[in-house]
């Protein structure tokens, strides 16, 4: 069920790239005060280690990202922070108040939109943010949130009568109803098309600019990229990397990677390869053949090529020296996909254990 609570305007910057290491605190820091903090938190339940050791810092105004995959521990460790669950060691902090020992003064300034939140059927937009506001000492306004969500139209709509992307916004004002300091969002985005995907990251970025803190849990590399400041990585419970989704797209990916359309294809590929900056070379459309007992390999017209610092000059210049000007070049930047590949591996390749 949502949670939430007061906001004040904060802005964010991103802080530097640091690796983390698995048993110690946090090491990368939040560029403003730190408003979250979650000290080598642990949960089990029976022989099930859920966490293991997850430690970081959450500035006032940002938006930070939770990454993992399936099982990874992530919701545990909002739910732990949320005073949801009961954590069996580590210390979590909220604007300096004990979610664990003393959960109710957190409701008043966390906001919570778990997973596949669901509401009674027949409920109406309008009476749902009525009845959560309800819950708390000094609510926002549902006007406000019904507009700054874009839920005018469906003010008198029965909640079963609401598509997906439509109740994922009404998830978020529920979240948002107790005038939260903090807002948990929790794979908010799944299940939705694209557009709507699209319009909630704009949401999002209009609830962090109206100074609300973000913990964003997600699969989604791509909304991690457009909205973090920071990310964390979680893997089997543990926090294996953190920094700026930038830093951590560049840290996965060493040299530099680029793209190569030729007008031919390049009978000479072995001369691209010893090139002493090219340390990776690949063809997506490379044929072999077989004449008079000769095997050939024509490198076909399409390369991807990795190197150093000076890779690309240098195999523009040995194509230049014989003639061959591309005909395009495409740099590609690293993604924090990429990144998150190199650390654990594709998102759908774990399931929950
Ligand atoms: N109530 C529970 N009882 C037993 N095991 C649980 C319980 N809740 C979670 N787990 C297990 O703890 C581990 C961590 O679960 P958690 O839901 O925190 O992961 P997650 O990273 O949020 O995964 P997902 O992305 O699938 O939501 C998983 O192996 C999960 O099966």
């Amino acid at each position: 069920m949502p949670r939430p609570a007061t906001s004040s305007p904060a802005t964010s910057s991103p802080a530097s790239l640091q690796p983390a290491t698995t048993s110690s605190p946090a090491t990368s820091s939040p560029a403003t005060e730190p408003v979250v903090r979650v000290s080598g938190l642990r949960k089990t339940y029976g022989d099930k280690v859920a966490v293991a050791d997850v430690s970081f810092e959450v500035g006032r105004g940002e938006i930070l990202g939770i990454l993992g995959q399936n099982g990874a521990g992530k919701t545990t460790t909002v739910e732990a922070l949320a005073g949801l669950r009961t954590a069996d060691a580590g210390s979590v902090s909220v604007l300096g108040l004990d979610p664990q020992s003393d959960p109710a003064p957190v409701r008043e300034v966390l906001g919570v939109q778990l997973q596949e939140s669901r509401l009674p059927a027949k409920l109406r937009v309008r009476e749902a943010l009525r009845l959560y506001a309800s819950f708390y000492t000094a609510p926002k306004d549902p006007e406000e949130l019904i507009t700054l969500l874009g839920l005018q139209d469906t003010r008198d709509t029965a909640y079963e009568n609401l598509s997906g992307g439509q109740k994922q916004r009404l998830s978020i004002a529920l979240a948002l109803v107790g005038n939260p300091q903090i807002a948990i969002l929790d794979e908010l985005t799944t299940g939705l098309d694209p557009q709507a995907r699209r319009e909630t990251w704009d949401l999002i970025e209009a609830v962090r600019d109206s100074g609300v803190t973000i913990l964003l849990v997600t699969h989604f590399m791509d909304e991690a990229q457009r909205l973090c400041d920071r990310v964390i990585v979680i893997d089997d419970g543990r926090v294996i990397a953190q920094g700026t989704p930038s830093g951590l797209a560049r840290q996965g990916r060493t040299g530099v990677t680029f793209r190569l359309t030729l007008q031919e294809p390049l009978k000479d590929v072995a001369m691209l390869r010893a090139l002493p900056s090219v340390t990776h070379l690949t063809s997506a459309d490379a044929t072999t053949t077989v004449s008079a007992g000769q095997r050939q390999t024509d490198s076909g017209t399409q390369l991807e090529v990795t190197g150093g610092a000076t890779v690309l000059p240098d195999v523009i210049i040995a194509l230049h020296s014989r003639g061959i000007v591309p005909a395009e070049v495409q740099t590609i930047t690293p993604s924090l996909e990429d990144a998150f590949v190199a650390l654990v591996g594709h998102p759908s390749e774990k399931v929950s254990s």
